[in-house]
């Protein structure tokens, strides 16, 4: 079987011995096609070096990541850059918004920087979902953090990626917030037969995923409620 994302031995480690850190130690994760996985993890447990990973946006000590089939270290930058954009959504627990843009132009910049068209219904249907109809003019520094986060998501899916890559999605969100964009993250995955990889150190978030993957110290670990 061919997963969409699959890690082999991969390895990252930070400075050299004797102060060295294995952030990640020899994992194999593999992520099928439409799945939503949680990882899951304390901090520093090595969860975002592992979504960073998948994302090809970190390039690994040792071992390897292949993203629908294609291994990452084989492509040069602009290869990477351009294969990240039609491949993956990112949601980050910082935004990454663009400042001087307003909120729906932050939406579709993805779609624009493609040279693809907006699907302006599908759109407009994430927006009303994440209740953004009344801020589309807004430049981000005027939001509240939760705002800005809703407007990561939309931007996240709008170009109906395959791949969706969440570090802490809801961060920033209050605890009924929270379970309504994870809901919403879920429904639109399913929808549009996205992969869905969150990270999290929430178990009640994680166990939304169709799977949680444990990481603890660099290293994956089994526990009985994945099974
Ligand atoms: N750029 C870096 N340089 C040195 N060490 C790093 C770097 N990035 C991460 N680390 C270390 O690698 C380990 C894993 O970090 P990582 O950020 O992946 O953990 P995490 O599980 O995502 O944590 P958190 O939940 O706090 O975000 C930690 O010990 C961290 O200090």
């Amino acid at each position: 079987m061919e997963y969409i994302l699959e890690t082999k031995n991969l390895k990252k480690y930070y400075g050299q011995e004797p102060n060295i850190t294995r952030a990640l130690d020899g994992v194999d994760v593999q992520v099928e096609r439409g799945e939503f996985v949680s990882i899951i993890g304390t901090s520093g447990s090595g969860k975002s070096t592992l979504l960073n990973m998948l994302g090809g946006l970190d390039i690994p000590s040792s071992g390897s990541v292949k993203i629908g089939g294609r291994e990452i270290g084989k492509m040069n930058d602009e290869q990477l850059t351009v294969f990240r954009r039609r491949n993956i959504g990112f949601v980050f627990q910082n935004y990454n918004l663009v400042p001087i843009l307003n909120v729906y132009q932050n939406i579709v910049l993805p779609i624009e920087l493609d040279g693809n068209k907006v699907d302006k219904s599908y759109v407009k249907e994430i927006i009303r979902l994440l209740h953004l109809e009344e801020k589309l003019d807004n430049l981000p520094n005027n939001l509240s953090g939760g705002q800005q986060q809703r407007v990561a998501i939309a931007r996240a899916l709008a170009s109906k990626p395959a791949i969706i890559l969440a570090d802490e999605p809801t961060g920033n969100l209050d605890s009924r917030t929270s379970l309504e964009v994870m809901q919403l993250l879920k429904m639109t995955s399913t929808e549009f037969s996205q992969t869905l990889v969150m990270i999290t150190h929430n178990p009640e978030l994680a166990q939304i995923a169709d799977r949680m993957i444990h990481i603890e110290d660099g290293k994956i670990v089994e526990r009985k409620e994945n099974f």
